[in-house]
């Protein structure tokens, strides 16, 4: 069996697509939902799934290595992260090289780094009138939005475009997208 560990601060949109997708997989498995926000929609998703979520203690993350062995002692293959909004530590990096995936709600490297999460970003880009939006599902180093890229899917940009319907169209990219390439990296 591969093993999941799904890293997410917020509603968990993109966690329970991942979820439902992986209920016909015999193989794979979301073993663990890990967030750093004790009110974040997505321990519901935990809880309503039966599946075994952690509340980051931001000290420990930061400082220690427990979350390296708690991500060895699960046996976890992959760490997802959808929609996590803090810089995963190196330590945590070099222990699962190649095994750490983001979703970014841009096309990097354009609107990445500290600050570009979430509604920022659907700001930005709108903000400096682009043509197209899109997602980037990439590897995850030391920095941020920095390594290799797995993914890319573009959405147009009409003039009538607002933050909230980009959001809205990168989302339905997102829920599309990031549950297949997450099935393909383990099959
Ligand atoms: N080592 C890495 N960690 C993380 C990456 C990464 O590529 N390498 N990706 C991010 C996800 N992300 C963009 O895709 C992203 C998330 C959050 C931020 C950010 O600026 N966060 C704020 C804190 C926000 C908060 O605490 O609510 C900050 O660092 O000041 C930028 C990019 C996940 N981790
Ligand atoms: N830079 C990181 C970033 O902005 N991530 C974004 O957070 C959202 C999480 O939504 P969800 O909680 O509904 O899955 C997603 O749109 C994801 O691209």
């Amino acid at each position: 069996m591969k093993n999941i560990a799904i890293f997410a601060s917020g509603a968990g949109s993109n966690a329970k697509k991942i979820i439902d997708h992986l209920k016909g997989n015999p193989t794979i498995q979301v073993a663990a939902i890990v967030s750093n926000k004790p009110d974040a929609g997505v321990l519901k998703i935990a809880a309503d799934e039966n599946i075994p979520s952690y509340i980051i203690d931001k000290e420990n993350f930061f400082r220690g290595d427990n979350y390296v062995k708690l991500m060895k002692d699960l046996r976890i293959d992959l760490i997802v992260l959808a929609g996590f909004l803090w810089k995963v530590p190196d330590n945590l990096v070099q222990a699962f090289p190649d095994k750490i995936i983001n979703i970014h709600p841009a096309l990097l490297p354009k609107y990445g780094g500290k600050g570009m999460y979430g509604h920022f970003v659907h700001e930005a880009v709108i903000a400096a009138k682009d043509p197209e939006s899109g997602i980037t599902i990439h590897f995850v180093n030391e920095k941020y939005d920095d390594g290799a890229t797995i993914l890319q899917e573009k959405c147009a940009i009409t003039p009538d475009d607002t933050p909230d319907t980009l959001a809205k169209k990168v989302q339905a990219l997102e829920h599309q997208w990031f549950p297949v390439i997450v099935e393909r990296l383990l099959t």
